[in-house]
């Protein structure tokens, strides 16, 4: 089996100082390490009982990767890696963004010290508020045919002004290293809107969230993806396939029969900076 590391990883942790990376196979699978502590058996406990949970509407699924176990890694230190499918596989100049939902990332139940640390990053980012912070992207600009991802401590420091602003460069044409430019909001209609784009995607998990009550969604990530080769082939976005899934399960609880608030918040918050770019796709914003 040829594994490598991913070519579009967006956010989380890395190969570094010994502890293995995710990895990716060419058969469509994703290969995530089991994290320390209580974090990776929490994930996979979160994938089984998802995965056999029969409440779980068959339309939610799909914004779910599918679960294919666990397995010892060969050329990983025979790691143990949670086996996922590749959300990127289909995908040849993806743009990816991750945010993590909500609007606190701390849960009760952690430590104190975890807790403080989070709160931390939540009020020193938008996720107390906006509900949501951008974790990473990447974007592939078209001016210099090249992909662009920007450095984790810049998207650290975005206030809200700078996630709307992030949202719409998401979607437009311009360079990144034109500093000056206005993002154009090229892409907005192709892929934020339409039957198959984001914001209907987003409603409907919003639904969803609405009444269920068998997961907490703890520091819980939103990845969205769409396809640059068709815009760059002048097909004007017709098969952007903008995609959204939900990643990372290594604190999610169980619901207890309670509406997973934060979570929800947090999306209707989200929808509502979407909306916004589609109702006014051509306000000039500071760059
Ligand atoms: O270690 P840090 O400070 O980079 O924090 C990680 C987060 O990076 P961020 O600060 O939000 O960009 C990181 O966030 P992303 O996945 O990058 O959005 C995770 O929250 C990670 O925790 P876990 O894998 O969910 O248990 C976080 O790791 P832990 O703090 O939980 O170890
Ligand atoms: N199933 C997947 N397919 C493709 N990429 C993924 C998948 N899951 C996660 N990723 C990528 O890895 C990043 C980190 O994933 P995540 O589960 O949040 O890891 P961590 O627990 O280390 O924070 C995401 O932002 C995304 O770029």
């Amino acid at each position: 089996m040829q594994l490598k590391a991913p070519e579009h990883q967006v956010a989380g942790h890395i190969a570094k100082d010994g502890k293995p990376g995710p990895l990716v196979d060419d058969k469509g699978r994703f290969f995530k390490p089991l994290q320390g502590d209580s974090r990776g058996e929490i994930e996979v406990k979160f994938y089984e009982s998802f995965s056999s949970n029969t409440e779980v509407p068959e339309h939610i699924r799909r914004y779910f990767p599918v679960y294919h176990g666990t397995q010892a890694v060969e050329g990983s230190d025979e790691a143990a890696m949670i086996v996922l499918e590749n959300l990127l596989a289909d995908y040849s100049k993806p743009s990816v963004m991750d945010v993590k939902m909500g609007t606190r990332t701390w849960y009760p139940e952690a430590s104190e010290e975890y807790i403080q640390k989070c709160l931390r990053k939540d009020t020193g980012t938008t996720t107390v508020s906006a509900g949501f912070r951008i974790s990473g992207f990447e974007v592939y600009d078209h001016k210099e045919s090249s992909f662009w991802k920007p450095e984790r401590k810049l998207l650290r420091r975005l206030d809200v002004d700078g996630a709307r602003l992030t949202l719409r460069k998401f979607v437009s044409s311009n360079s990144f290293s034109d500093i000056g430019s206005k993002p154009d909001s090229a892409f907005a209609s192709s892929v934020y809107s339409g039957s198959h784009g984001i914001l209907t995607q987003l409603l409907e998990l919003k639904t969803w969230f609405e009444s269920q009550t068998l997961y907490h969604f703890n520091s819980c990530s939103i990845l969205m993806v769409y396809e640059n080769e068709s815009i760059l082939k002048g097909n004007d976005g017709d098969d952007a396939r903008p995609k959204v899934k939900l990643v990372d399960f290594a604190h999610v609880l169980d619901g207890n029969g309670v509406i997973d608030h934060n979570f929800l918040g947090g999306l209707c918050s989200f929808i509502n900076f979407i909306r916004d770019i589609l109702q006014s796709p051509d306000e000039s914003a500071e760059s």
